[in-house]
C-alpha cells in the first residue's frame, strides 16, 4: 500500500515535471504552472549551492471555487446603551472607556435576557462583543445589590475562559467596567502565576472571580478560603473550547443552564422575534453548529503552495506587508514557532535591514511572564509580527484574544476543523473593522477548500508568484540580475506610489497591453502622500508617469479604463518570473545557510520538522483524505524548515538538550474524546511516523537512482 502511494507520487513528479517542460514557453500566460528553471543552480549570496525550489514539485491545480452563500450577521444595531435602562456611571464608562456607544446584535439580545433572570446560551459572529454581552448585565446586577456587595461576601460571579491570556483580558474588562463600582472586587486566577499570591487573594476576597479551568480547579482542592455558595452568575465563555464538541456545550447546557434561551445571531434580522425567543438548548441543531458566520468585512484568501516554496513563500508575504500591518501567523507546534522565530528574526532581520519587522511569539511552552509580554507588545498600534502556537487549545491564544488592529491573519498550517479557522481568523476584522486572511495548502491539500465552503466559508485565490514577486520590490535577494533594470524601477515606481497592483498581476494581464483600471489609478498618490481623488488628474498623471518613465506611447480609453500599450516587450515579463524565482531561490539559500551554520540550528530546525510531523499526524478522521501523512514528500517538507537533507532518524529521541521536548499532539488528543491515544495507540502513531520517514527514503532513494543514477542521493532527496 505504501509502495503505492510512494510509486503514484513519483510518477506525478515525472508527470508534472516533464509538462514543465513541454509548457515552458507558455508558462508566462498562467501563474499557475511552474515554469522549469534554467539548468544552473541558483548559488544565492553564500555561495553555497540551492537546487531548485521550483523542480519537481507537484502541479498546482486550478482552483475551483466552490459556490458558498456566505451567511450573514449585522454587528451593530442602531440602539444606544442609554436605552438600555442600565445605571449611568455604567453608560458612561462604557462610552468614555470603551468608546462604545452603540450596541452590537448580539448585545442587544443578550443583555436584558440575563437582567431578567434567564440563563442564556450565545452563540454570534468572532468580535461582535460577546464579553461585553455577559460583562454588562453581570456589574448592572451586581452593582444594584443592597446592602452593598463587600469582599467579605467572596464570589458571586465565576468567569470560566479556556485560555491564561483570556482570562487576564477579561479581568481587564472587568476592572473598566467596575471604576465607578469600587466596592465590587474582580480577581483573575491563572496557570502561571503564583499560588500562594492568589490564595492570598482569594481569602482577602474577589467577587467576579475570571479564571482559567485547570488553575481553579487546583484551587478548588488546594484552597480553603475558596467557597461557592454565594455564586449568582455562571459564566463559561468559549464553551466550544472548554468542552471541545457542540454536543458537548449542549449536553453542559443541558444540565447547567434553567429555562435557558439560545441566543444565535446569524441569519436572523434584529426585529425577527425568533432571534431571540425562549428556546431549549438542544434547539441548536447540528447543521446550525456546522455553519459559520464570517466577518463581513474580512477577506479570505488561500495560496496553493508546493512544500518546498512553502518556506520562502511565508517570508516573502510577511516582508511584503509587515511594514504597515500586524500580522499573527498560526502554527501547528510550539517547536516551529521557536524555529521560525528564531529563523525569520536572525535572516529577515539580520541580512534586511530595510525589513523594519518585529517579530514576536506566543506558545504554550513559554514562561507566563514572556507570554504576557507578547501580548502586551503585540497591543501596541505599531506593526508587527506575532508568530503564534495553535496546537494546544487550551495553551494558546487562538481563541478570543482581541488584539487591536491586526490586519492579517496567516494560517501556515491548516487547522484541524472549520472552528478553529474561525476563530483563527476572528482575530481580524472586529467589530466591523476591515481584515484579510490567507491560508497556506500544499496542492494535496486543496480539498480543504471544499471543506470549508460547506461551513459556508469562501476563500479567493492569491497566486504564488503574485506573493513570491514581493521579493521584486527591494534588491536584498537581488538574483543574478539577468533581468530588465527598467522594471525594477518600474515596481519600484509603483510601489513608492503606493500602488497596489503586483508585478505578477501586471504580468497575467499581459505586461504589452495591461489595462490600468480605474481602482489602481486610485490607489496613485502624489508626492506629498495625498490621495488625488480627481479621476482626470491622476489619469493625467498616470499617462506622464509612464511617458517620463519609458517614452511609451500612451493610449486612453473611453470611460472605466486607461490602457497604456507596449510598456515591455514579452520576454521581460518572463525575465521577471525568473528574477522572482531567482530571488525566492537566494532567500532559501540563506535560511538553509542559517540552518547549517550550527548543530544548534540544525537540531532546531529537526525538532520543528518532527513535531510539525506529529502534528501532522493528528488531524481527524472525517480530514485524514486532505491531511495524511502520507502524502507529505519529507525531502520537500525538510526543505521548508531550511534542511538541506530530509533526517534519517527522526524518533522520540530527538529531542532537544535539556529535557524532552513536549508533545502537543498527545496533549491535545487527552481533550478530544474520539482521540485519545492509548499506549499502544501512541506507539502505533509512532511506528507509522517512523515507518512513512524511512519507507519515504527508500522510495525516494529508489526512484532518485532509477532517474539520476550517478547523483549523491540523500542531496537530490531533500533538494529536489
Ligand atoms: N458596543 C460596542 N461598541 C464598540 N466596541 C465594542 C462594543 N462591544 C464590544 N466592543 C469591542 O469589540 C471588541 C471585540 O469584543 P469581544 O472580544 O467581546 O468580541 P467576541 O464576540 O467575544 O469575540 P470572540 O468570539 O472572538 O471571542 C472589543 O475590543 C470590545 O471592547
Amino acid at each position: 500500500m505504501e509502495r503505492g502511494k510512494k510509486r503514484r507520487f513519483s510518477s506525478t513528479e515525472e508527470a508534472s515535471s516533464s509538462k514543465h517542460k513541454g509548457e515552458e514557453l507558455s508558462a508566462a500566460q498562467t501563474a499557475l504552472v511552474l515554469q522549469a528553471p534554467q539548468k544552473k543552480k541558483s548559488t544565492g549570496s553564500s555561495g553555497i549551492k540551492t537546487s531548485s525550489l521550483f523542480r519537481n514539485n507537484p502541479e498546482i491545480p486550478q482552483m475551483h471555487r466552490p459556490a458558498v452563500s456566505q451567511l450573514k450577521e449585522s454587528i451593530f444595531t442602531s440602539d444606544s446603551f442609554t436605552q438600555m435602562n442600565l445605571h449611568p456611571h455604567l453608560v458612561t464608562t462604557l462610552n468614555k472607556v470603551f468608546s462604545a456607544s452603540m450596541v452590537t446584535m448580539v448585545q442587544r439580545q443578550t443583555v436584558p435576557l440575563l437582567l431578567s433572570g434567564h440563563d442564556a446560551m450565545v452563540r454570534s459572529q468572532t468580535g461582535s462583543g460577546k464579553t461585553l454581552a455577559y460583562a454588562i448585565p453581570v456589574v448592572q446586577s451586581l452593582q444594584a445589590v443592597h446592602p452593598k456587595v463587600s469582599r467579605g461576601d467572596g464570589p458571586l460571579a465565576l468567569i470560566i475562559v479556556p485560555t491564561r491570556e483570556l482570562a487576564q483580558q477579561t479581568f481587564c474588562t472587568f476592572q473598566k467596567l467596575l471604576k465607578p463600582f469600587t466596592w465590587i472586587v474582580p480577581g483573575v486566577l491563572m496557570g502561571g502565576e503564583k499560588r500562594k499570591a492568589e490564595k492570598a487573594r482569594l481569602r482577602k476576597g474577589i467577587n467576579i472571580l475570571v479564571s482559567t479551568p485547570g488553575r481553579l480547579v487546583d484551587h478548588i482542592r488546594n484552597t480553603l478560603s475558596i467557597a461557592f455558595s454565594a455564586i449568582r452568575w455562571l459564566v463559561v465563555d468559549e464553551a466550544d473550547s472548554i468542552h471541545m464538541w457542540i454536543s458537548g456545550v449542549t449536553r453542559l447546557a443541558d444540565i447547567c443552564l434553567k429555562d435557558s434561551v439560545s441566543v444565535t445571531v446569524s441569519g436572523l434580522s434584529s426585529s425577527d422575534p425568533a432571534a431571540c425567543s425562549p428556546a431549549k438548548t438542544d434547539h441548536v441543531t447540528s447543521s446550525q453548529s456546522e455553519s459559520f458566520v464570517i466577518p463581513e468585512a474580512l477577506k479570505q484568501f488561500v495560496v496553493i503552495v508546493p512544500s518546498k516554496v512553502r518556506l520562502v513563500c511565508l517570508a516573502a508575504f510577511i516582508l511584503d506587508k509587515c511594514k504597515n500591518n500586524k500580522l499573527i501567523v498560526f502554527i501547528s507546534s510550539c517547536e516551529t514557532v521557536e524555529f521560525l522565530y528564531m529563523l525569520f528574526t536572525s535572516v529577515l532581520c539580520g541580512s534586511n535591514q530595510n525589513s523594519g519587522v518585529i517579530f514576536l511569539r506566543l506558545h504554550g511552552n513559554m514562561k507566563q511572564e514572556a507570554r504576557m509580554k507578547t501580548v502586551q507588545m503585540s497591543f501596541s498600534s505599531s506593526p508587527c509580527v506575532v508568530v503564534e502556537s495553535c496546537c494546544v487549545q487550551s495553551d494558546v491564544a487562538a481563541r478570543g484574544l482581541d488584539l487591536p488592529q491586526v490586519t492579517w491573519i496567516l494560517q501556515y498550517t491548516p487547522p484541524m476543523a472549520a472552528a478553529e479557522y474561525v476563530h483563527r481568523v476572528g482575530r481580524t476584522a472586529r467589530v466591523g473593522e476591515a481584515g484579510n486572511s490567507l491560508i497556506f495548502l500544499t496542492p494535496a491539500e486543496t480539498a480543504f477548500i471544499e471543506e470549508l465552503a460547506n461551513h459556508n466559508i469562501s476563500l479567493s485565490e492569491i497566486k504564488l508568484l503574485d506573493i513570491l514577486s514581493s521579493l521584486m520590490m527591494d534588491d536584498t535577494y537581488k538574483g543574478r540580475g539577468k533581468y530588465h533594470s527598467k522594471i525594477e524601477m518600474f515596481l519600484r515606481e509603483l510601489s513608492r506610489h503606493e500602488c497596489v497592483v503586483s508585478p505578477m498581476r501586471l504580468i497575467s494581464l499581459g505586461w504589452h497591453s495591461a489595462p490600468l483600471k480605474r481602482s489602481m489609478v486610485h490607489s496613485l498618490r502624489a508626492n506629498n502622500g495625498q490621495r488625488l481623488e480627481d479621476p482626470t488628474e491622476n489619469r493625467q498623471r498616470v499617462v506622464d508617469f509612464y511617458r517620463d518613465m519609458y517614452s511609451i506611447k500612451c493610449l486612453e480609453e473611453p470611460e472605466v479604463e486607461l490602457s497604456f500599450l507596449e510598456v515591455m516587450p514579452q520576454s521581460s515579463s518572463r525575465a521577471l518570473e525568473q528574477e522572482t524565482r531567482e530571488r525566492a531561490t537566494v532567500l532559501q539559500t540563506e535560511f538553509e545557510t542559517f540552518v547549517h551554520s550550527d548543530v544548534v540550528s540544525v537540531h532546531a530546525a529537526r525538532t520543528a520538522l518532527q513535531s510539525f510531523l506529529r502534528a501532522y499526524t493528528t488531524y481527524p478522521a472525517h480530514l485524514k483524505h486532505i491531511f495524511h501523512i502520507r502524502s507529505l514528500h519529507l525531502g520537500h517538507t525538510a526543505k521548508s524548515f531550511g534542511l538541506r537533507e530530509a533526517p534519517q532518524a527522526l524518533s522520540t529521541a530527538n529531542h532537544p538538550p535539556g529535557g524532552r521536548a513536549k508533545h502537543h499532539s498527545r496533549r491535545r488528543n487527552q481533550n478530544r474524546p474520539d482521540r485519545q491515544v492509548t499506549p499502544s495507540g501512541r506507539s502505533r502513531e509512532l511506528q507509522l511516523l517512523r515507518s512513512e520517514f524511512s519507507s519515504g527514503m527508500e522510495g525516494r532513494k529508489k526512484k532518485k537512482k532509477a532517474t539520476f543514477g550517478q547523483h549523491g542521493e540523500e542531496d537530490k532527496c531533500a533538494n529536489d
